[in-house]
């Protein structure tokens, strides 16, 4: 990627669990809507195709393997500019273990109905309400 992007891609996932909860996790306090919760994932680096930047984040994030062949691609989003944010979503219902917050991070499975009503990360809010309830 250059040195001053006009856009950059961020990539994250919806993990659903075995009772159609959803994964989500809190910003840290300090970054970017810092306290807000989003869907776990991040910044896609220039060598990467975009589903490895995926296993590689929520390996640092979560100490969770997630397998690519369970990945589906599902929404996008994009905001803002210098540089634009555009976040691709994928979802997964790969049953994993218990997460590790290795971020210390704050997280939960919460039902999408619970989701809504939890400070969502303008784009993960968007995002958020492209699956039926
Ligand atoms: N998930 C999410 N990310 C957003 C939104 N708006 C927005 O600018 N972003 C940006 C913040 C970060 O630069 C990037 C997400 O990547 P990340 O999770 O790796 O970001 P980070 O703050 O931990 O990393 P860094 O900037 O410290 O390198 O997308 C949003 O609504 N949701």
């Amino acid at each position: 990627m250059q040195n001053n992007p006009t856009w950059i891609l961020v990539v994250a996932l919806a993990l659903f669990d075995a009772e159609g909860r959803l994964f989500l996790q809190q910003r840290p306090t300090g970054k970017h809507h810092g306290g807000m919760w989003e869907f776990p994932g991040g910044k896609v680096e220039a060598s990467e195709k975009p589903a490895n930047a995926l296993v590689r984040e929520i390996a640092e994030e979560l100490a969770l393997a997630i397998d690519p062949v369970q990945l589906e691609q599902a929404f996008f989003a994009e905001e803002g500019s210098d540089p634009a944010v555009v976040l691709n979503l994928y979802t997964s219902r790969q049953q994993v273990g218990v997460p590790q917050s290795l971020e210390g991070q704050a997280w939960g499975w919460f039902t999408l109905a619970e989701a809504v009503g939890l400070p969502l990360a303008p784009m993960d809010r968007k995002l958020l309400s492209r699956f039926d309830r």
